[in-house]
């Protein structure tokens, strides 16, 4: 479906990618990995026609600088930096829809559903929207549209935890009907959602893995922590993650989105001296099967 051939980009003498070759097949969910500057944004540009490269970039067999429109039109994509738009919001859902074919309330229905009130908004210059309701935007117009072809570039770094357990259940809903390609400087942000895993270091592929590809990413895990001690640090941070106190400060219930999780635990990992106890369900299953006690 998408082939990267021996692709090679230079800014000047700086070589940014050195000889990528990847194909990317139907039904793949590729978490695009790697540290800053390592060409992950380079890469996706290059498959959106963005960039003069050397080798081949292939869209079924349409490379993307010529053939623009027709890859573009099958291509739904977050980028990782929201462009200075001073387009009102509501004119600006309405060019986009039109431009991709779409339906504007499909547009606003997703950003409802990530929790931007699309109405509210809709004379505010994109350009003056939060950090978090620019993404909610963008991911709205990229997935209120068909596009069997998603690119996301680190697409839920600035949602709240809310919003990502929609973003994931919005690309559960996709997963069976477009090849997903989702960079992230890390991992654990991606991990269940993927079932392919590629890492660039320094404009090369240094690892390619299948994984396993298990985790339902509609799923949600109801969390129940205690800890020894209350502590503000701690409570900050849970707390973030839409947690309540259910008791003094040593007692902590909330919903972690499934593909949240390794996240989650990641978080959990830092106050492992504190946490004595973690209670975590998944929602709607048998019960036994669904209890994971970790401590
Ligand atoms: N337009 C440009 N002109 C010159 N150099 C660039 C340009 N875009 C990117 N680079 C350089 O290319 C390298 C790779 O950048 P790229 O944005 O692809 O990395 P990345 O893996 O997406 O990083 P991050 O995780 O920080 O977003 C960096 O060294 C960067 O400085």
């Amino acid at each position: 479906m998408i082939q990267f051939q021996q692709v090679v980009k230079r800014f000047r003498r700086n070589k940014v990618l050195t000889g990528i070759d990847l194909d990317i097949r139907p039904g793949e969910r590729i978490a695009l990995v790697g540290s800053n500057g390592a060409g992950k944004t380079t890469l996706i540009r290059c498959l959106l026609g963005e960039y003069v490269c050397d080798g081949k970039v292939l869209v079924d067999g349409l490379e993307p600088r010529t053939h623009r429109s027709e890859v573009l039109a099958r291509v739904g994509f977050v980028p990782q930096l929201p462009p200075p738009l001073k387009m009102p919001v509501g004119q600006l859902i309405r060019f986009a829809a039109s431009v991709c074919d779409s339906d504007p309330e499909r547009m606003r229905g997703i950003a409802r559903r990530l929790g931007l009130d699309p109405d509210a908004f809709r004379r505010q210059p994109f350009v003056k929207l939060s950090g978090g309701q620019k993404q909610k935007l963008l991911i709205s117009i990229a997935l209120g549209r068909d596009a069997d072809i998603l690119v996301l570039d680190e697409p839920a770094a600035n949602l709240d935890p809310e919003a990502r357990h929609v973003f994931f259940q919005i690309l559960a809903e996709k997963k069976d009907h477009a090849v997903m390609l989702i960079s992230s400087h890390r991992l654990d942000e991606v991990a269940s959602l993927v079932n392919r895993v590629v890492e660039l270091d320094r404009g090369r592929v240094v690892l390619d893995d299948r994984v396993a590809d298990t985790v339902d990413m509609d799923s949600v895990l109801e969390v129940r922590l205690s800890i020894a001690r209350p502590e503000e640090a701690f409570a900050r941070t849970i707390t973030e993650w839409g947690f309540l106190d259910g008791g003094d400060g040593r007692v902590w219930e909330g919903r972690v989105a499934g593909p949240d999780r390794l996240r989650f635990l990641g978080m959990l990992s830092r106050y492992a001296g504190l946490v004595n106890g973690i209670n975590m369900e998944e929602e709607g299953e048998d019960a036994d099967a669904r209890v994971t006690r970790l401590a």
